[in-house]
């Protein structure tokens, strides 16, 4: 399986030259030549443990790993997880709720990063060389990121969040790792700021390859893979226990990543009849998916605020497929985005972008609502995240299908609007016992040549 870049400027490459690149050269998103069907697959699949499909959802990928090496990587990578299922599906209502959240850091992160952190290392040993990481964080990914990789050899990881913007416990996760491979910058700025730092950094090709920058975001086609297993996971195990013929997916979005891997789980044969976006207030991808119109947007600081995100990543991605797959297309419609702030495309004869996609937001009254009556009524207590992905999908229950929410990140990481919801906090005991933990962090200006002085200094 070879790689090749959304712009189209770039040689195909193997899935190893994949990761470690991240961001393509041409400032494009890698994704396979093609898509492999799966469909034939999807009965022998469901009967597999959690480690077990990864590993054969993932080696069609990772077609220059050879199977033994794979297997203890995913071996390996889900050992660190409290759950003996990984990713365990509840009953809560009408829904399925997906629980990502079983790993080290409580987020759906863990899933992909686990394997990512352990991914670098082996690619490292078997090469030689470095890895500088620069990542950009909205709470989750920078902290998932950093247990994945803190201590390894030959690997240094630095992560930019938005200064005040995540949780105090989000950003005690990252910045209570004092491992001397670890630097957090906390930017003056919003996770677009961080964002835009990030890929402008990579897209300074020359730097990019002296310093060895490589990417955890979701950039990095490895952490889109390793979620299109919990797709398939999931889904076996609400068709085996509803009898239905196909799921809907409900996904809680801001960056596009999580619920990339659903549409290309679908696109691989899975029987998903929708995909349900739900975003916060910062809802262009909403706006987009009703409109046609993708426009920027200030980002808002709101009570999820790992989802607090105006530009989003992985939508290159998606659009890529939308234009069959013409990069000459799809840089025009980036070059639009970036020139004039927006870009546009033709609604389908139903009225709307894509009949696969349906799109609602979720606001602070509505996710605060949503988490006090499912306590109130099921005794569940959601994270504000996963809040406004079961608000919206009650907006489109179907008979037919069963609707499966991801549950993106532990409810005990965000204790002010868990208050506000339901009046008392959760806890878990990975985040209590940080309670006295020294930190580490550096402030800095949201400035590209300042991040990039910083790293030549650090690194
Ligand atoms: C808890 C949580 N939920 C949802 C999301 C949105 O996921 P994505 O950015 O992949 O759309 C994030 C951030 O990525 C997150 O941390
Ligand atoms: N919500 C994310 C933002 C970064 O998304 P990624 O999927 O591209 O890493 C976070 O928690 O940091």
């Amino acid at each position: 399986m070879k790689y090749i870049s959304t712009r189209g400027q770039m040689e195909p490459i193997e899935f190893q030259d994949a990761v470690m690149t991240g961001l393509a050269p041409d400032g494009g998103l890698l994704l396979p030549q093609e898509l492999p069907d799966v469909g034939n697959k999807l009965e022998a699949w469901s009967k597999l443990s959690y480690t077990e499909l990864a590993f054969e959802v993932i080696r069609l990928f990772a077609t220059d790993i050879p199977d033994a090496d794979l297997k203890q990587l995913i071996d390996d990578s889900y050992a660190t997880f409290e759950h003996p299922e990984v990713c365990p599906s509840v009953d809560v209502g009408d829904f399925q709720i997906l629980e990502l959240f079983h790993g080290p850091t409580l987020a759906f992160k863990d899933v992909a990063l686990q394997f990512l952190g352990n991914l670098f290392a082996y690619i490292l040993e078997k090469r030689g060389g470095k890895l500088n990481i620069l990542g950009a964080t909205s709470g989750d990914t920078g902290s998932a990121a950093i247990h994945g990789v803190r201590g390894k050899p030959n690997i240094n990881i630095f992560i930019m969040h938005p200064e005040g913007r995540t949780s105090p416990l989000q950003e005690k996760q990252m910045t209570s790792v004092l491992d001397a491979n670890v630097f957090n910058l906390a930017v003056d700025g919003s996770f677009d700021d961080c964002q835009n730092i990030m890929k402008t950094t990579f897209g300074d090709v020359p730097f990019k390859t002296e310093h060895s920058l490589g990417s955890v975001n979701s950039v990095n086609w490895a952490r889109v893979l390793a979620q299109t297993v919990y797709y398939f996971y999931a889904a076996f195990r609400t068709l085996e226990k509803t009898g239905a013929s196909t799921v809907q997916f409900s996904v809680p979005t801001g960056n596009f990543g999580d619920i990339l891997a659903g549409y290309l789980a679908q696109q691989m044969g899975l029987p998903v009849s929708k995909l349900i976006l739900a975003t916060n207030e910062n809802d262009i991808l909403t706006r987009f998916f009703n409109t046609g119109e993708y426009s920027k947007a200030q980002a808002v600081p709101t009570i999820s605020p790992s989802m607090d995100i105006q530009v989003a990543s992985n939508f290159e991605r998606y659009l890529y497929f939308k234009v069959g797959k013409d990069a000459a297309k799809l840089v025009d419609l980036m070059n639009d985005f970036k020139d004039k702030g927006v870009l546009k495309v033709a609604l389908n004869e139903t009225g709307v972008v894509d009949d696969l996609f349906a799109a609602g937001r979720g606001d602070t009254a509505s996710t605060l609502e949503t988490i006090k009556r499912y306590k109130e009524q099921y005794g569940y207590v959601l994270d504000p995240h996963t809040a406004v992905g079961v608000y919206v999908a009650e907006k489109f229950r179907s008979p037919e299908s069963p609707t499966i929410c991801l549950a993106t990140a532990h409810p005990a990481k965000f204790t002010q609007a868990i208050i506000d919801a339901i009046g008392e906090a959760v806890h878990h005991p990975t985040l209590d016992a940080l309670e006295h933990a020294e930190t580490r962090c550096e402030t800095i200006a949201n400035d590209v040549d300042l991040v990039k002085q910083y790293l030549v200094e650090h690194i």
